[in-house]
């Protein structure tokens, strides 16, 4: 119902990506030119969770009115009275806790595709949802689009008959010469910590046409869950890179197929010559949807007994004359609007049960596939705190891994010894044992115990850069010149030792793959309990089960402990925790002296395996260590350290679901030799 006034909805944005760009932009275009005349948008704020700044650069740069305020974090834009809306732009893998956050907070939400990781969450997002009496859509913006709304009509009046069969394909060919796919293994679309895959990024699509033409079109008194037979190849990262998946309605008669690919392109030679990428194939005649699935602009309709001639009809996407821009996201928004204006708490034209209903159908997917993604990002359980939720993740790049990339040479050259208990464990390891060193920094431990084979991994490639060339002179001093990764046998003792760049909370190693794992000095460096607690579970996953009464795989971990008595630090019990400590990387003449004169023992939390993150912005000459001032020449890293308090590495272990076989104190650190609970005898 039209009205002279338009209703204003006063949206607030939620990330500052690609996708929060093209939406917030299009929410700034003038709906005249689009025919709306009875709702509009106005863009109130923008947060980011790097920085106030990225949120700023974001408002200038779509154009958004000097009103509208930057924010530096989440929970600040939810907690904004001034806002009706909260658009979240996140990865999927944040969609849950984002829109938790935005829901708890009493926010009416929008929320990106694909809507959450899992079945389960999206239930979760709903209940609260209703609970609280606020508007929650998932932004699938292609159902709202003139298109969407005439094919779906055309099924609803049996134009083509009875619908039995839909064939929708989202593929794109990023199929890459060397065997990999086009994107990096940290980009969103491959990257499992932000729920990559082809399933979840764009098989939403293909499945959004089998369920509008299919699902959304039955009675609703005839409503039914269909069932699913999938086929996945997992790429090496472990997320999809191409799924297909027939989804049956056994009472309807009717089968969808949605396709889905990273290898190979719906669009083959990008100029539309593959055809359409949707067909709709009822008893009497066929609806082909031309152009991507997420952004069609043409339908064609073939009738049985149309003689051969073919209905086109063209959908074209209205731009504002004075920006030159429009990309159809603005119908979506015009929805979220109407709903807003005439109290719906859910849209028609999605509802949350339909959203469920695809998400059911990607659980199921997954599941048949072998998909696992990790336990921050699919967990049901709503935490404000969550890394997701305050952006540690960024903390964590510009206070650890940042760090770990520019001081890796000065780093290494300082910790060269091993500490003398981690090397009395690994020499205390079997020979022929199979070990992990997770966060192996340059590598010293590699070579500690000739006798077993070490692979070490680090977050930081520089750092495993040298701890490549440390493996090459190993192999060299043992008198085996093959090279790295190779391994061979050598005057009576086998080499092996191999390294590669991983992040400890998603190591890439088969489960139960190791007999032992080593950790030091890593685990500190994370800035969440809850991401602490994931590095440990991560651990005891790839070492070997033990069964009644043999001890399995021993995992020894060590952190930085609080207690620090006996330090120049002046830590101790009851201090603050979470702190940035200096790392003076000094000027390179005294840098050379020091060298020179260092008797190195290389105790305390100084490792880490954290790095890959966007180089950090050092200051010159801040404060250091006591004992440590550095002149005005030097430049000053601050990394961030979580010590440890007495028994903390303990809970966490047992948290983690592990056993602590034993714990201690050794300079300044707290260790923890922990293991899997036993299996009961013939259960394994
Ligand atoms: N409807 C559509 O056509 C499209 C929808 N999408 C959907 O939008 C969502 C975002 O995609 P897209 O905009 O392409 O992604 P981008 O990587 O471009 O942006 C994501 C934004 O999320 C924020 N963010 C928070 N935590 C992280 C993290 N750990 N890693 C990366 N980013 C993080 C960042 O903003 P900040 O630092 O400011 O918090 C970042 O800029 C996805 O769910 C995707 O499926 C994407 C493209 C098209
Ligand atoms: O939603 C989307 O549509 C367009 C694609 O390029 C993008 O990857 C996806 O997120």
């Amino acid at each position: 119902m039209a009205s002279s006034t338009p209703y204003t909805v006063r949206w607030g944005i939620m990330a500052t990506g690609w996708i929060a760009e093209v939406f917030t932009k299009d929410l700034l275009a003038n709906p005249a030119h689009r025919n709306v005349n009875d709702v509009r948008h106005e863009v109130a704020a923008a947060a980011s969770s790097s920085s106030k700044d990225r949120a700023a650069d974001f408002l200038s740069l779509v154009k958004a009115p000097s009103s509208a305020k930057a924010y530096g974090s989440y929970h600040e834009l939810v907690a904004d009275p001034d806002i009706d809306i909260i658009y979240v732009a996140t990865p999927h893998s944040h969609h849950f806790q984002n829109a938790m956050l935005a829901l708890e907070a009493g926010k009416n939400v929008l929320c990106e595709k694909a809507l959450t990781v899992t079945a389960s969450q999206a239930r979760k997002l709903v209940e609260t949802a209703r609970a609280k009496g606020v508007f929650f859509m998932e932004a699938v913006w292609t159902r709202y689009f003139p298109l969407s709304i005439q094919v779906r009509d055309l099924i609803s009046s049996g134009a083509i008959g009875n619908v039995y069969r839909t064939i929708a394909d989202l593929s794109v060919g990023r199929d890459a010469a060397d065997g990999k796919i086009d994107f990096a293994d940290s980009n969103r679309m491959v990257n499992p910590d932000l729920a990559g895959g082809a399933l979840l990024d764009l098989g939403i699509y293909a499945l959004t046409w089998v369920f509008q033409t299919l699902y959304h079109v039955q009675p609703e008194e005839q409503k039914e869950a269909p069932t699913v037979v999938a086929a996945i190849n997992k790429y090496h990262t472990g997320a999809d890179e191409t799924t297909s998946m027939i989804v049956q309605f056994p009472q309807h008669k009717s089968h969808g197929i949605a396709l889905t690919s990273l290898r190979v392109a719906s669009d083959v030679d990008g100029k539309g010559s593959g055809g359409a990428s949707i067909r709709i194939q009822g008893s009497t005649g066929e609806i082909q949807v031309v152009g991507p699935a997420y952004c069609p602009l043409q339908y064609r309709v073939i009738k049985k007994d149309g003689g051969g001639q073919v209905e086109v009809v063209d959908c074209p996407i209205p731009k504002d004359p004075e920006s030159g821009w429009g990309q159809g996201m603005f119908w979506e928004a015009d929805e979220c609007a109407r709903c807003l204006r005439d109290g719906r708490k859910e849209s028609k034209t999605l509802p949350w049960s339909e959203s469920i209903a695809i998400m059911d159908v990607m659980d199921e997917t997954l599941r048949q596939g072998g998909v696992v993604y990790p336990e921050v990002i699919t967990t049901d359980v709503y935490d404000a705190q969550s890394p997701l939720n305050t952006g540690k993740r960024a903390y964590e790049r510009t206070h650890v891994h940042g760090i770990y990339e520019a001081i890796a040479p000065h780093f290494s050259a300082t910790r060269y010894k091993p500490w003398p208990a981690v090397g009395s464990f690994l020499r205390s390891r079997a020979a022929g044992a199979v070990g992990l060193d997770v966060g192996c920094g340059n590598g010293k431990y590699l070579g500690v115990n000739p006798d077993v084979f070490m692979v070490g991994s680090d977050r930081s490639p520089s750092l495993i850069t040298l701890a490549r060339g440390r493996c090459m002179q190993l192999q060299a001093q043992q008198g085996n010149t093959a090279g790295a990764g190779t391994g061979g046998e050598v005057g009576g003792a086998v080499v092996g030792t191999d390294v590669l760049v991983a992040d400890g909370l998603s190591l890439p190693f088969r489960e139960r793959a190791a007999d032992f794992a080593i950790c030091v000095a890593v685990i500190h460096h994370m800035s969440t309990r809850a991401r602490r607690q994931e590095a440990v579970r991560q651990l005891l996953r790839c070492v070997k089960l033990g069964e009644a009464g043999q001890a399995g795989g021993q995992v020894l971990v060590y952190v930085w402990a609080l207690e620090q008595g006996t330090s120049r630090r002046g830590w101790d019990e009851g201090g603050e925790q979470d702190l940035l400590v200096p790392w003076v990387l000094k000027s390179q003449q005294k840098q050379q002296k020091k060298q020179r004169g260092t008797k190195n023992q290389d105790i305390g939390g100084g490792d880490s395996n954290k790095g890959g993150g966007a180089p950090p912005t050092p200051t010159v000459a801040a404060p250091a260590e006591p004992g440590a001032a550095p002149s005005h020449t030097d430049l000053v890293f601050q990394r961030y350290y979580h010590l440890y308090r007495r028994g903390e590495l303990e809970e966490d272990v047992l948290a983690a679901g592990g056993v602590v076989v034993s714990s201690g104190y050794e300079r300044d650190n707290w260790w923890v030799v922990a293991a899997n609970e036993p299996v009961p005898q013939g259960q394994q």
